[in-house]
């Protein structure tokens, strides 16, 4: 009983078969010795069908496999030697029956890019050319052991490239709906096994492929000159820092500089806008000059002026209190200005209201 049970928790016919087998007998051997060496017991009869049957399938299993390995061709075996030696021989036997053998001439194309592709192939022998833009530019060269479709295989989309044969050029294909259909194979027979197995190969040509491209000197150029335009765009950021800092500690010297900087770093629009107006020297904005415009001395008995830096503050009512200065004061600046003026002299008699109209100009 524990033998039978064991039997079928196999996955594997065969084993399963072998578990049986064995049950059987101990169960056939048991009932003959209970039962006196009674072989029509219906236990024996039962124990010996089930014995009998699994012993038939599992010579015929073999002797087929026996056969079917013999039949194999020379090329068939190497091709599993170097291709697929990680498949049973059941296993290969159920991927062998599905695939064909083609030869190609130098020349004869695979798959066309920007077509649907039918096959998935693999070169056994021989070289293929990977051909873009319409056949024009070599992107690779493919030898033994590389697959041919799987991006499709994958992808469900066209062909990306154009693959021919560089030179006579030995395949072997499946259609891509047969694999997809055996991919969906339920169950654990080995055509199943056999099916499930194989994207994976496919998986790792890929990754061959890409490891390949990736160490081509375009690739490694194209790498280089990555690096570079990273290491000028880091040093163009640290020197536009420092361009902005240097001028700020020269700041700490001069306030003028300081100025400079930021109409220069911050404020370019501005100097801009200047330099459009012509309001700029030698790259600087003009500085605005106070215009202090002296009158000069404008009372005799001061010998100070009455405006400008340096003036002395004017009591109240300064021009109240002494209208003939004032008067004077006007005259002068008339006569800065270029207005002819009557010449007032001290002493002169002045319109009160005149004056008065003056102040409130002033103020
Ligand atoms: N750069 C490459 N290197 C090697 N093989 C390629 C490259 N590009 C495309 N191929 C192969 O050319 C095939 C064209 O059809 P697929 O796109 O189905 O699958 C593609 C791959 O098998």
């Amino acid at each position: 009983m524990a033998l039978e049970m064991l039997a079928f928790g196999q996955t594997k016919v065969n084993q399963l078969r072998l578990f049986a087998m064995v049950a059987a007998l101990l169960i056939m051997t048991y009932t003959l010795i209970v039962t006196d060496g009674d072989v029509f017991d219906c236990h024996a009869i039962w124990s010996f069908l089930h014995f009998s049957l699994n012993a038939y399938k599992l010579i015929q299993g073999y002797a087929t496999l026996w056969i079917q390995m013999r039949k194999l061709k020379p090329w068939d075996i190497t091709c599993r030697e170097w291709y697929f030696n990680s498949f049973t021989d059941q296993e290969f036997l159920a991927l062998r029956e599905y695939w064909e053998w083609v030869l190609l001439e130098e020349g004869d194309v695979l798959v066309e890019e920007g077509e649907e592709v039918e096959y998935m192939s693999m070169i056994f022998q021989g070289q293929g050319e990977i051909r873009i833009d319409g056949k024009q530019s070599v992107l690779a060269q493919i030898g033994p052991g590389s697959w041919v479709g799987e991006m499709a295989f994958f992808t469900g989309e066209l062909a990306s490239a154009t693959v021919c044969a560089a030179k006579p050029t030995l395949i072997i294909r499946w259609e891509i709906d047969q694999i997809k259909k055996l991919l969906q194979l339920p169950g654990r027979s080995y055509k199943a096994q056999a099916f499930a197995k194989l994207p994976s190969h496919f998986c790792a040509d890929l990754a061959r492929k890409v490891k390949q491209y990736n160490s081509i000197p375009a690739m490694q150029s194209f790498i280089q000159s990555q690096k570079e335009q990273t290491k000028h765009t880091k040093l163009k950021k640290f020197d536009n820092k420092k361009g902005r800092e240097q001028p700020m500690k020269a700041g700490f010297v001069s306030l003028v500089s300081v100025r400079r900087s930021w109409v220069n770093f911050f404020d370019k629009e501005k100097a801009e806008a200047a330099l459009e107006e012509g309001d700029l020297e030698n790259g600087q904005p003009k500085k605005k000059k106070t215009v202090v415009r002296n009158l000069g001395k404008v009372h005799p008995d001061e010998d100070k002026p009455v405006s400008g830096f340096g003036a002395p503050r004017k009591p109240k009512n300064f021009y109240r209190q002494d209208t003939t200065s004032r008067l004077r004061r006007q005259r002068v600046q008339s006569v800065s200005l270029g207005i002819p003026q009557d010449p007032v002299e001290e002493g002169d008699e002045v319109d009160a209201d005149e004056v008065e109209q003056n102040d409130e100009k002033e103020s």
